[in-house]
């Protein structure tokens, strides 16, 4: 594991990292740089984000780690395409989406981002398995494809023995990997998580890792991940320290 920020030369030179992980040197995910965010609260501007520049490899485990109000969700929300940074640039799959339009960018994240955000936000009234197929009509896949596929994806979070219950009747760490089914819908190739396993017991908490590790291992999708969880690290390719705002290296 790399526990330093990106140090593209450094990494260059360590073939033995490189033939052990499988990965294209060029292939770069998420690409960021000069990234500021100053928010205004009446008259004063306070500067959250003093100019990050970060890179995250496809294929990677990339944590956000730091402390309370150094700035990591702010960061994650601008490099989802949710928060316009006040300067900065974003790649996404080697697209500009600081150019995009708001539709354009919208369409982007519908079919390349997965979220996970705290709190599940899923429809109290739908099942685990319909939950999914929501988000997978609002991609365009519908009917018995996408009652197939919210399957296989309840399937691949180890729910579908649940698949007909509602989120009442499941516990946090099971509405928490029907929110990664969600997520997953459409296989897309970026996840964004933000506290994916913040008060989740040991055995839901290991589940998750373990569904986000086969995601970025197995699937080849590139995980950027804001968490204060310990256990995750064992799992991460890197891990970025905020720290007021900038990088601590
Ligand atoms: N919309 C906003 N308007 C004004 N200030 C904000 C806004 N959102 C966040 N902040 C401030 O920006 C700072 C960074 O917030 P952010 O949520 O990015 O930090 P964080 O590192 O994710 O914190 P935590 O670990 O507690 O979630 C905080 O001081 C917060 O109060």
């Amino acid at each position: 594991m790399i526990t330093s920020n990106l140090n593209w030369t450094n990494l260059a030179k360590s073939k033995s990292l490189m033939a052990e992980r499988n990965h294209d040197p060029k292939s770069i995910a998420i690409w960021a740089c000069g990234i500021q965010m100053i928010y205004q609260s009446g008259r004063q501007n306070f500067q959250v984000l003093k100019g990050i520049d970060l890179q995250v490899r496809s294929g990677d485990i990339q944590l956000l780690m730091g402390p309370s109000g150094s700035g990591k969700t702010t960061l994650l929300s601008i490099l989802a395409g949710l928060l316009t940074p006040t300067a900065g640039r974003v790649m996404l799959l080697d697209q500009n989406i600081t150019q995009m339009s708001r539709q354009q960018l919208a369409q982007f994240r519908l079919r390349n981002i997965g979220f996970i955000f705290q709190g599940f936000n899923l429809f109290p009234a739908l099942t685990a398995a319909e939950n999914v197929e929501v988000a997978l009509n609002i991609k365009g896949i519908r009917g018995r494809r996408a009652r197939h596929e919210a399957e296989i994806r309840l399937d691949q979070v180890g729910l579908a023995a649940q698949k007909h219950l509602r989120p009442r009747d499941l516990s946090g760490g099971q509405k928490q990997r029907v929110a990664i089914a969600r997520a997953l819908a459409g296989n897309p190739k970026l996840i964004m998580a933000d506290e994916p396993t913040a008060a989740l017991d040991s055995t839901s908490g290991h589940a998750v890792i373990d569904v986000l590790r086969k995601l970025a291992k197995e699937d080849g999708a590139t995980v950027l991940m804001v968490t204060h969880d310990p256990r995750i690290i064992d799992v991460a390719d890197r891990i970025l320290h905020l720290e007021d705002g900038q990088i601590q290296h």
